[in-house]
């Protein structure tokens, strides 16, 4: 059993995957051993997260899920705990593996009750695992919102109970997502995506994996999950022609701000020279705080061996500029109001799909609305798949699509597993945070970096640096970002 961090590499795989990899499991073992394994895990988990506990509560539901819960049960009674079981579901209709474990429960002389225990140290959901296929109602509901509001501990077993696997979506009913709660998961057999993005993080909280010892599967792979990015060395003999230019577009009168964090983010991730293309025809000459900045009229730079990074601040203005940025740009990032003026054109979707025929990369960086804007949708149709809605965008317009929230989504229409994201956090939730990240990215391309891979690798770091935030520091705002953006 490991826990998953941001530097994780792993595979994920989706229910589909998951199912045909027990099915083989369970199968080349003796009965039940695979839930012996995950009760055993569960019980270890809990031990070593309230060590002193006395009372765990134990809610186990209707299938497998419930299951490892009674295995659990059976685990921690013999350890001298005080597991106390509650059950929602009907004996006589549990599958095969549950009924042995709720016998082997009852043997070691386990707890059940009717209602949660009035005190406890622990709470294990057991409820539902990857079987979930509707809302909680009823008792099952009023459990997950007590675990929820009693400030304890929380273990989920395999998946938050509501929580949809593959898509992190969590179904209505259970919260699973209250501040104050602790909250932990161990997952079996694979890594679900769903425990990544969306919804998952909040109701997953710190997930551990255990494989119950089946190891490496031949299955492919749904998404991953690529861990941190190699520190980047830099030869001696080096010069900032080496490291590439980048070209900000954006800075529509009264919206510089975001066109400069984003050449401020560019400049400090590393790239040669930037240049800053405002279309505010009255702004500055000269940024004297970064004085390395160099302004320009956006309509005077000659974008052809720079990368372009375009939107940031663009507001409507950005429009005009467009259709020379997509036709010349070596490289591009688009952001913001680009990909708003883009979702409203059709001219201008097709030349930024015909980018990739010509071989210039491209990195989009939609939020979830922008995103909703881009495929004709709305925004909740976007939450309720992401990584689909990442991989369609990366196909219908050959770019590499990096669908920002939480648990980013980065996608190529190479066939490549999509990358899904563990660095960030709450702090990034702030003005000018997405156009460090696009300045950024624009950085690594312009040091000809992979798209894909350049994105995947500016999306961890910008995270990291909110995840390596002091407490005691002052509010991370998107300026002192830019300036913390490494290479
Ligand atoms: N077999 C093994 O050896 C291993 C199994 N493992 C464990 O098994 C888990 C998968 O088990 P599972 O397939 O039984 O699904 P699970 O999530 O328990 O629920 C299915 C039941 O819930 C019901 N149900 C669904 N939604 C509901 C709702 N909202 N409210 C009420 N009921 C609802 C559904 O009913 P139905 O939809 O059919 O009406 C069905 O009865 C997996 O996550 C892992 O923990 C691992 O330990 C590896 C070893
Ligand atoms: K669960």
């Amino acid at each position: 059993m490991h826990r998953i961090t941001p530097a994780t590499v792993a595979d994920l795989f989706d229910i589909a995957a998951t199912r045909r990899i027990e099915q083989a499991a369970a199968a080349a073992l003796p009965a039940h051993t695979l839930m012996q394994r995950a009760g055993l895990a569960v019980a270890r988990l809990a031990m070593s997260i309230a060590p002193h506990a006395r009372t765990i509560w134990i809610a186990c539901g209707p299938g497998n899920n419930g299951g490892d819960g009674f295995e659990a049960a059976a685990q921690l009674q013999h350890r001298g705990f005080m597991p106390i079981v509650t059950f929602v579901g009907d004996e006589h209709r549990l599958p095969p593996d549950a009924k042995a474990s709720l016998q082997r429960a009852r043997d070691a002389s386990v707890i059940f009750a009717q209602k949660p225990p009035a005190e406890y140290e622990l709470a294990i959901d057991a409820l539902l695992g990857i079987g979930s296929t509707r809302p909680p109602e009823g008792v099952m509901a009023e459990w997950l919102r007590e675990m929820d509001t009693r400030g304890q501990p929380v273990l989920s077993v395999d998946v938050p109970s509501g929580l949809n696997a593959d898509t992190g979506v969590l179904l209505s009913g259970s919260t699973g997502a209250h501040a104050n709660t602790a909250r932990f998961c161990v997952t079996f057999l694979t890594l679900k995506p769903g425990l990544f993005t969306a919804h998952g993080r909040d109701a997953a909280g710190t997930v551990w994996f255990d494989d119950l010892g089946v190891g490496d599967t031949t299955e492919p792979p749904t998404a991953r999950l690529a861990g941190a990015p190699k520190a980047q060395a830099r030869t001696h003999a080096s010069h900032k022609g080496s490291y590439g230019d980048v070209a900000v577009i954006g800075g529509a009168p009264g919206m510089a701000g975001a066109a400069l964090l984003a050449g401020s983010a560019a400049l400090h991730a590393g790239a040669g020279r930037v240049f800053v293309g405002l279309l505010d025809p009255s702004a500055a000459p000269v940024d004297t705080a970064r004085p390395e900045l160099m302004l320009r009229d956006a309509s005077a730079l000659d974008l052809s061996g720079m990368t372009a990074v375009c939107g940031c601040g663009g507001g409507t203005d950005v429009r005009s500029v467009l259709p020379r940025v997509l036709a010349t740009a070596a490289a591009l990032v688009v952001d913001a109001d680009a990909l708003n003026a883009i979702a409203t054109d059709s001219a201008l979707q097709a030349q930024l799909a015909s980018r990739a025929r010509r071989g210039r990369p491209t990195v989009i960086t939609p939020h979830p609305l922008e995103a909703a804007r881009l495929l004709g949708c709305t925004a909740g149709d976007v939450q309720a798949d992401r990584l689909a809605a990442a991989r369609q965008l990366a196909s219908r317009f050959g770019v590499v699509a990096v669908l920002k929230g939480s648990g980013t989504v980065i996608a190529d229409d190479s066939g490549a597993p999509t990358v899904l994201n563990l660095t960030g956090n709450a702090r990034l939730a702030t003005a000018g945070t997405g156009d460090v990240l696009a300045g950024m990215i624009g950085a690594a391309l312009a040091a000809q970096q992979p798209a894909f891979e350049a994105a995947c690798e500016a999306v961890w770091r910008h995270g990291h640096i909110a995840d390596t935030w002091s407490t005691n520091a002052a509010p991370l705002t998107a300026g002192t970002l830019a300036r913390q953006a490494p290479f």
